[in-house]
């Protein structure tokens, strides 16, 4: 696989509509996916990410704009509607995945092997599809595209109906995919799940990109204040919260100040050091979670648009 500037997939300005008439569902959206990284595609029901996805695939018809691929790059997908082959059992349905990747015979086959394990249905593997419940179904589209073991993984609300400890350990296969050199491409409302894992967020608001960027970015940009508590062993006296600017008090024996979202914060802990009796501090970081409730509620009041 060759790739150019680290990219392996991307959009140029694309729009798409399905009428005629009427807002198209994405409009003018640009996207990089680049070797090695998780990009997390967000946006409410509706947004486009769907259509984005479609759309990379080669599978929406295109208003204008551009797909470009690097040469040689494999793009694996799991829909978010179930697409199985109902025909075929558990297990040959992840070793088509593997057959599609060019394995042959017995690696095929351990291939295959490997996935079912790491998405936990090696038990199921003798089964007909239609035998498994929705979750475990999901996991066998799942498997398939992992046997694929794709250059850029395209995966459209893949966590659905999965259990938690599935789906951790789904993400960490991913993320072991992506150490490896592969780019995910991953939609979910789940943000517990990708929490901690993205590294990219493309945000889109009624089929336009809202925010592209790095995950430390799209939280600054959401929620830029941290609370970092300052906890003493003594009540806090006046001269405390005229020590540290722009604090205020956080209960009798706490000072609690904003600083800007992921930010180091020496002058604060060494001044913290200099009053004398802080015993604790702590800091309540912002989650994407928050970033992306936050950038809800402002799209709702039109920002972003
Ligand atoms: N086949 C279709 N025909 C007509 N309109 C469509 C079609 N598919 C999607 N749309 C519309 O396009 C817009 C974007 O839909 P899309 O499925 O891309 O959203 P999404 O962000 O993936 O949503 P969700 O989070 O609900 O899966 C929506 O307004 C939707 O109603």
């Amino acid at each position: 696989m060759a790739h150019i500037d680290g990219r392996l997939l991307w959009a140029e300005r694309l729009t798409v509509s399905y009428r005629a008439s009427g807002r198209p569902a994405l409009d003018d959206v640009s996207l990089d996916i680049s070797a090695g990284s998780i990009h997390g595609l967000l946006g409410r029901n509706g947004a486009g990410k769907s259509t984005l996805m479609h759309a990379l695939l080669g599978m929406a018809r295109l208003d204008s704009g551009r797909v470009g691929r690097s040469p040689g790059v494999r793009v694996g997908w799991c829909a978010q509607k179930l697409v199985i082959d109902w025909f075929l059992g558990v297990h040959d349905n992840v070793l088509l995945g593997a057959r599609l990747r060019g394995l042959t015979g017995r690696s095929a086959r351990r291939a295959a092997d490997e996935v079912l394990d790491a998405v936990g249905l090696s038990d199921k593997a003798p089964r007909d599809p239609e035998e498994l419940s929705g979750g475990e179904q999901q996991r066998l589209m799942l498997a398939r595209t992992l046997a694929f073991d794709p250059d850029v993984y395209i995966l459209d609300e893949p966590f659905v109906g999965l259990d938690a400890l599935v789906k951790r350990g789904l993400m960490g296969v991913l993320r072991e995919r992506s150490t490896r050199g592969s780019a995910v491409l991953v939609s979910s409302h789940e943000l517990d799940v990708v929490e901690h894992d993205v590294d990219h967020i493309t945000l889109l608001d009624g089929g336009r990109r809202a925010f592209s960027g790095d995950r430390g970015a799209f939280i600054a940009r959401f929620v830029p204040m941290d609370t970092v508590r300052l906890v003493f062993d003594r009540p806090v006296t006046a001269d405390d919260e005229a020590g540290v600017a722009g604090s205020r008090l956080g209960g009798a024996n706490a000072l609690e100040v904003e600083v800007p979202s992921g930010s180091p914060i020496p002058d604060l802990l060494s001044m913290a050091a200099s009053l004398g009796g802080v015993i604790d501090v702590v800091r309540t970081a912002s989650t994407l979670g928050d970033a992306v409730e936050a950038a809800y509620d402002r799209m709702g009041a039109g920002e972003g648009r």
